[in-house]
């Protein structure tokens, strides 16, 4: 059992804010990643539930025992980091049997655990080599191993892949995640790759400026965001955005006017927005649907990526709008194109960036 629970975090630096408030559970066994741009102080929160960092204000429990002031070691954590902080002039075996060693831990012991880990890790041709003879997947499974052997109740893992080149990182990904189901510990990911959030998280956290904007699941961030933020950030490619001025609107929708002055009926609830009101169409690429009735505009770029291929089209107004088509769709550069926009896949943002509330949940949500 691990679960880990913040109480109102905060964290200031010399006079400032970085952590602002964060209540969060993360539950025994969940996959739960930290995802945010950079400086939004996600791996501050990461170090503060490692105690690497102290904690300004709120309370941090694991298993329902306040550890703010507890040691790191003596937390049942284990961190591994970006830079996979491996000591260069020891082999693999050495590397892992440290911390077990300082642990008190006796020999056959720590053999038997670290023969087992080297295994699950494909690391036993290694077991002798110096991290310098290994290539940087290897040394971060030599750094994932050495935080395995410890047997922590909860991982750490600080942008573990981000050394890596994309190949690999993609590989290590299904590594983590296998590794994962096979040792169901609770782990606390970050990144700043909302590609890596999205395949491997049961529950994802979006930070931004120290404050958590949605907690979910890839899924419901996805097709569910709560703000234009969230919305901007989880998607890849991003989601589109129109600006549109409210024609009228009820409790079952909102029509609005698009930049070319046609109408489009939204099925979410527009009970307190006037009519007026300047809101933010947003579209997922995969949702536009090329030659059909909707907004003209004029083929800019085409981007083939085999199974799918993207069309960056300016529409008349002067915008770009990314559509997603499969890999077998043809529009030639400069030509005229159509594009619709299916109501029930088009989002409403307010001025304050606060998702307005869809009526249909996706049906893998529902
Ligand atoms: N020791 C420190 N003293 C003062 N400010 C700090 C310190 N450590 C971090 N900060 C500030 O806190 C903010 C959050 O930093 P943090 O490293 O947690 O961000 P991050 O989201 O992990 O970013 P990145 O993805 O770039 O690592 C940043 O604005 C950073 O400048």
């Amino acid at each position: 059992m691990a679960t880990v629970e913040l109480r109102d975090i905060r964290k200031t630096y010399l006079k400032d804010e970085i952590i602002k408030g964060v209540s969060l559970t993360i539950e025994d066994r969940e996959f739960v990643v930290f995802v945010g741009p950079s400086g939004c102080g996600k791996s501050t929160l990461l170090r503060m539930i490692a105690g690497l960092e102290d904690i300004t204000a709120g309370d941090l429990l694991i298993d329902g025992r306040r550890v703010n002031d507890v040691e790191p070691a003596k937390r049942g954590l284990a961190m591994v980091f970006q830079s996979y902080a491996l000591y260069p002039h020891m082999d693999v075996y050495k590397n892992m049997e440290f911390g077990l060693k300082l642990a008190g831990m006796p020999a056959s012991e720590r053999s038997a655990k670290i023969r087992d880990v080297a295994r699950i890790l494909q690391l036993e041709p290694y077991l002798h080599h110096k991290p310098g003879q290994l290539s940087g997947g290897q040394r971060q499974r030599v750094a994932i191993g050495r935080a395995i052997v410890r047997n922590p109740k909860v991982f750490l893992f600080d942008e573990p892949l981000s050394n890596l080149d994309a190949a690999l990182r993609g590989q290590m990904r299904v590594e983590l995640a296998t590794l994962h189901r096979r040792l169901n510990a609770t782990t606390i990911y970050v990144t700043h790759d909302q590609v890596e959030a999205m395949t491997m998280a049961d529950k994802i956290v979006v930070l931004q400026g120290g404050v958590v904007e949605q907690v979910g699941s890839p899924l419901e961030l996805y097709h569910h965001p709560r703000n234009l933020f969230v919305a901007k950030f989880i998607g890849s490619p991003p989601m589109n955005f129109i600006p549109v001025v409210v024609e009228t609107s009820s409790t079952e929708s909102v029509t609005v006017r698009l930049p070319d002055e046609t109408f489009l009926d939204v099925p979410v609830d527009g009970s307190n927005t006037p009519a007026g009101t300047a809101l933010t169409l947003g579209i997922r690429p995969e949702h536009v649907a090329l030659d059909e009735p909707g907004l003209a505009g004029q083929v800019e770029i085409v981007e083939r990526l085999g199974a799918a291929t993207l069309f960056h089209i300016r529409l008349r107004d002067g915008q770009l709008l990314v559509a997603q088509s499969d890999g077998a769709a043809d529009h030639p550069l400069d030509s005229g194109v159509s594009v619709g926009l299916p109501p029930r896949h088009c989002h409403l943002f307010g001025a304050d960036g606060l998702a307005l509330a869809a009526h249909a949940r996706h049906p893998l949500l529902a």
